[in-house]
């Protein structure tokens, strides 16, 4: 059953003291820690527009697990039509929170382990499929939020993990017993780890034999004994402390956030009906395949609508302080609403050009998905500066909210940051341009398009991979005359017209359709 704000605010409230630690303290109180109010908003914003009947056929979905209606990050792709829903639910919660839904990654690790799990049955005669289903119905009946754990700190890149001289480099197996196995190791930026109720484990590249300890997926509770987080900083979080709390401050820039967070997984027990890769090296690739494909098309949702934001707070600014009708304004806003619409269009594309897996799960097209994270890795980055450069050098040094309002030098603050424009006050211009400086170096939306999800490199390592090569090859060897054999160039030419994926090679990856 879907749960309400309120229910969701309790059930975190409700769950088990954590080891949580933050600027050197112990953090006692989760949702009424100040750095953490307007991540904790952000995720109960999500479950509060699920109730709203504008946002229902948006955001939930009718479970073909359990016929209920739940969360969409909860219930696994199973058409084009779903991955284009995952794709515009990220960005319109974007346009509304401008920062991670602190969902979707969940939904992405059950993306990636729906299918490997139904892989390993099939080839190795494990029992990891029903098992997985069984864990996604429960989370489904009872709308809780997961997060995926996928990025282990690594040490030195050429080390693999079972090389590595400190073995919690790579989260691993201590110990396998009877009912269950105990896991160690770190891993780092997990986003909205703080708030989930469950934690999805998943190794973070692919594995030789000798790296078996390392194989292994499962899911804790996120307030299970042995777990310890730091929360990491952005450059904005002591305002929390100068504001009280209070999230609707100027000077926040905007009343939604996200954090991040190190995890130290020290001998954590897992009973046996949560595990669900132990082991099983030659399924990593494969699990990490399928998430992949998920987790990069997201991407392309989310930045959009974050750039949709920052367009409109740069065009904002240009309408205050009179500037709109300058050529080079309105060619950087035009740009910015294009970037936009490139890694949205990169994103439902890669959703339509999917397939269909034995297990009944959607994938999107691989190389489209890694080709919507690459571009997210590079095209924000030019709307960043054109927002930076539309909101001008007092846009960026402005002073503070305190100072605006105070006895002594608010009314010469005001004044100099009044736009001129009747329209607006100096603090409409103050709000605005903390809007822009929030998304483009107070918080961490910057490092989420470059990192987030796999950096520029990951992506073209997969999108290398994903290249049928010998097929854009054929192309010209026929199109050209080079193909000398004329029934295998006619042969060819019928496939051009009923191949799907266009130039994608789906590899080793099970598919119903064969096209
Ligand atoms: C804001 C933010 C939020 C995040 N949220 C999450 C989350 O919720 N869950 C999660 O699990 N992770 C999360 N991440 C982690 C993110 O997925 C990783 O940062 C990313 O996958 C890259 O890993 P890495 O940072 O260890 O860098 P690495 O991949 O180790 O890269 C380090 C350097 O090596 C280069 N490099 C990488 N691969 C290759 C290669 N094959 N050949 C040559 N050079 C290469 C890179 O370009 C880079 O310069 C988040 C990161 C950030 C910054």
């Amino acid at each position: 059953m879907l749960m309400t704000k309120k229910q969701f605010q309790d059930s975190i409230r409700a769950r088990n003291p954590m080891n949580v630690w933050f600027l050197g303290k112990k953090i006692e109180n989760l949702t009424a820690f100040p750095p953490l109010a307007a991540s904790f908003n952000a995720i109960s914003k999500v479950y509060e527009l699920a109730q709203r009947p504008a946002w229902k056929d948006l955001i939930t979905v009718k479970s073909h697990l359990n016929g209920e209606d739940v969360s969409i990050y909860n219930a696994p792709l199973r058409s084009a039509e779903d991955a284009n829903r995952k794709t515009r639910a990220a960005r319109a919660l974007a346009e509304v929170i401008g920062c991670c839904t602190h969902r979707c990654t969940g939904s992405e690790a059950f993306a990636g382990l729906g299918p490997a799990c139904y892989d390993m049955d099939h080839d190795l005669g494990t029992h990891y499929f029903e098992r997985f289903m069984t864990f996604l119905d429960y989370v489904q009946k009872h709308d809780l939020t997961c997060t995926v754990t996928v990025t282990d700190v690594k040490g030195l890149r050429t080390l693999p993990p079972h090389a590595q001289p400190d073995k919690d480099m790579y989260v691993h197996v201590d110990e396998i017993r009877d009912d269950g196995i105990v896991i160690s190791g770190f891993k780092c930026n997990q986003t909205g780890i703080l708030f989930a109720h469950e934690i999805v484990i998943v190794p973070t590249t692919n594995m030789k034999p000798e790296d078996k300890d390392f194989a292994v997926a499962c899911a804790v509770p996120a307030d299970s004994p042995g777990i310890t987080f730091v929360l990491g900083r952005t450059p904005q979080d002591k305002r929390f402390f100068e504001v009280n709390d209070d999230i609707e401050g100027i000077d926040l820039g905007k009343k939604y956030a996200d954090h991040q967070a190190l995890v130290y997984f020290d001998k954590v027990f897992v009973p046996n009906d949560r595990v669900f890769l132990c082991g099983e090296v030659k399924y990593v690739g494969r699990l990490l395949s399928y998430f992949t494909a998920v987790h990069r098309l997201t991407a392309g949702g989310c930045k959009a609508g974050g750039c949709s934001a920052l367009c409109g707070a740069a065009s904002l600014i240009a309408d205050m302080i009179g500037v709109q009708k300058a050529g080079h304004i309105r060619t950087k806003l035009t740009e910015m609403s294009m970037t936009a619409e490139t890694v949205y269009g990169l994103s439902l594309a890669s959703g339509v050009e999917g397939f269909q897996h034995p297990s009944g799960f959607w994938i999107p097209n691989p190389l489209m998905s890694h080709t919507c994270k690459y571009t997210c890795t590079k095209i924000p980055f030019d709307a960043v500066r054109y927002a930076r450069d539309i909101l001008a050098g007092f846009g960026e040094t402005a002073p503070s909210e305190m100072d605006m309002r105070s006895a002594g030098v608010g009314s010469i603050c005001q004044r100099a940051f009044n736009p001129g424009n009747p329209d607006y006050t100096a603090l409409d211009r103050l709000r605005a341009s903390r809007f822009i400086e929030h998304m483009v170096r107070g918080s961490n939306w910057t490092a989420m398009a470059l990192h987030g999800g796999g950096n520029q490199e990951a992506s073209t390592v997969m999108a290398r991979m994903y290249t049928d090569w010998d097929y854009v090859k054929e192309l010209v060897k026929v199109a050209a005359g080079i193909e000398k054999d004329t029934a295998k160039a006619e042969e060819f030419l019928d496939s051009i017209g009923k191949r799907k994926g266009r130039i994608c090679n789906y590899g080793d990856l099970p598919k119903i359709d064969k096209n």
